[in-house]
């Protein structure tokens, strides 16, 4: 895969961030000077062969707040799936690191961050699948930036894949989603009203006291999240309207940029 531009000579491993779905991460070194971040994929982990026809889009799609894909590379058989690092980590743990330490300014702007990353996504009619504050990664200065958008297409684990799977994001999924499987960016937009009640719980889990199956009927029933008490009633609102039982009762990206910003000016 040379074309990708990626010689696993110039990749430098320098210590383990952690393990993904696919297999352990690295903080490694491109060129000798570019920090990065290396997943490796363990065999039998990933649809490699659709990934890889993927990954020269993916490649294409660049916005501050999406991790970049640098590239792509293979090495005595395993792939390397290369991209920018991130500082801090991912945003979940970062949330519950820092309980009581962030301004409801900094949790109304890293919502704004995700919100930007995935209107681009939106633009380019392209779905995330799984957002999630899990799976998004905080920078320097409190950045966000959405992280391992469309991934979740390549995933061999029957437990993920299954809506019955103890992997099965249920708690972010839409209904048409817990349901069909019907993905669309309006689905997406469900799971980022989600991931702002995680932020404005500073990392709690979504329903915490119920299974799966539980938050089913309990959607199903119109219950939704109750309000976080760092959430204002108009930020409530926001994350309220993501969850319309109707994909097309629920905003676009694009218009939540637009109402968060408006909240802005009013804090
Ligand atoms: C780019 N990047 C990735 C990671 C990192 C490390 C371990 N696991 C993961 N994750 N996390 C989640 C994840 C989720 C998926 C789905 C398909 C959506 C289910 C697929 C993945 F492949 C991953 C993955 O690899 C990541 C996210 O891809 C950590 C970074 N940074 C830091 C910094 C400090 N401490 C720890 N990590 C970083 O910069």
């Amino acid at each position: 895969y040379e074309e990708w531009g990626l010689s696993p000579s110039e990749l430098l491993f320098l210590k383990e961030l952690g393990r993904g779905q696919f297999g352990v991460v690295y903080l490694g070194k491109w060129k000798e000077t570019i920090k990065v971040a290396i997943k490796t994929i363990n065999e039998g982990a990933m649809s490699e062969d659709d990934f890889m026809e993927e990954a020269k889009l993916m490649m294409k799609l660049s916005h501050p707040n999406l991790v970049q894909l640098y590239g792509v590379c293979t090495y005595h058989k395993t792939l390397y799936v290369v991209t920018e690092f991130v500082e801090n980590g991912c945003l979940l743990n970062y949330l519950r690191q820092r309980r009581g330490k962030l301004g409801r300014d900094i949790l109304l702007s890293m919502c704004q961050d995700v919100c930007e990353g995935m209107e681009y996504l939106e633009r380019n009619s392209f779905i995330h699948r799984d957002l999630a504050a899990r799976n998004c990664l905080v920078d320097v200065e409190h950045i966000v930036k959405v992280s391992d958008f469309g991934m979740a297409r390549y995933v061999i684990d029957d437990e993920y894949i299954s809506s019955s799977g103890a992997k099965f994001p249920v708690k972010w999924s839409s209904p048409e989603v817990f349901h069909f499987k019907k993905y669309s960016s309006k689905s997406d937009v469900w799971s980022f009203g989600v991931l702002m009640w995680e932020v404005f719980t500073e990392g709690k889990m979504p329903f915490e006291t119920k299974s799966n199956s539980e938050v089913v009927h309990e959607i199903s029933q119109g219950n939704r999240l109750y309000r976080p008490h760092l959430a204002s009633h108009p930020v409530y609102k926001v994350m309220y309207s993501c969850w319309h039982e109707k994909p097309e009762g629920r905003p676009t990206f694009a218009e939540l940029t637009v109402a968060l910003r408006g909240l802005t000016e009013l804090t």
